[in-house]
């Protein structure tokens, strides 16, 4: 597992993400259409041999294996492939978790047709995902980072598709474990809750650099 350093200033990360944010909004949008439409199936094999050209445009340079966990020296962090929050990752929603001064980390998202499960609802293993990383953003919250050893959730009722809220804290600390509850709540109150053991790994300060530890947005 890596970090990687990027030389870059805060000006070209900003620029770098008014390019490929615009780019994975659009495959989201994208992935939407997909599922949603019922346009006369000329149209969708029309459309399907414009996006194969896209793609083959986009693949004529191209980083080998997946985009990794990137910094700058200012602590600014670009974990734009993350599958919960990545700025490039059109599967991702993307969450954008802001972390309060007690604490609390909290994210407001929506989410549609792309990650339904039981009809209409949102599938379980998509509230886990999201859950995990929340609560591992708020195990997180104190600059030491840890990962995910034991997560338990306990689904209270079906979780509607459309605008949700989650949230997480650390309740209790243990030498290396730190215990983060959570959940992911709609208009009408929790739907899902989360209980984890999040461990910081013995030479954590050795894998992840001081710049990269600010928890990135
Ligand atoms: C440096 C990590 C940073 C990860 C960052 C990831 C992404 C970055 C992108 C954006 C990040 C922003 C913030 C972070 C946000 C989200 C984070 C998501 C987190 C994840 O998605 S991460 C992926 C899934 N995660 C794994 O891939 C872990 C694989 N696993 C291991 O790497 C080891 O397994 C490890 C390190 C967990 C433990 O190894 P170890 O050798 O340190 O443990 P050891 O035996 O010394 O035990 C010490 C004490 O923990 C207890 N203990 C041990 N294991 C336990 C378990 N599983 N459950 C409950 N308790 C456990 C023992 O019982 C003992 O307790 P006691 O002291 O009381 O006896």
């Amino acid at each position: 597992m890596q970090f990687t350093l990027e030389d870059i200033t805060a000006d070209e990360v900003e620029r770098r993400m008014a390019v490929y944010g615009p780019l994975a909004d659009t495959v989201r949008d994208l992935i939407d259409a997909v599922i949603r439409t019922e346009v006369d199936e000329t149209v969708v094999t029309e459309a399907n041999a414009r996006l194969t050209a896209v793609v083959e445009s986009l693949r004529a340079n191209q980083i080998d294996g997946a985009f990794g966990v990137r910094h700058t020296a200012e602590g600014i962090g670009m974990p734009w492939g993350n599958a919960v929050i990545g700025l490039r990752n059109a599967i991702a929603p993307p969450l954008q978790v802001l972390k309060h001064p007690d604490g609390l980390v909290t994210a407001d998202f929506t989410l549609g047709a792309a990650y339904e499960g039981p009809p209409g609802c949102v599938h379980g293993g998509v509230c886990a995902m999201l859950l995990d990383h929340v609560l591992g953003q708020a195990g997180s919250a104190d600059d030491v980072p840890c990962y995910t050893g034991t997560l338990k959730m306990r689904y209270l009722r079906p979780t509607r598709l459309g605008p949700l809220h989650a949230e997480a804290i650390i309740t209790e600390r243990e030498g290396r474990k730190k215990i983060v509850r959570g959940a992911i709540s709609d208009a009408d109150g929790e739907t899902v809750t989360a209980e984890g053991v999040f461990i910081v790994p013995k030479d954590w300060a050795g894998v992840m650099p001081e710049s990269a530890r600010i928890p990135p947005r």
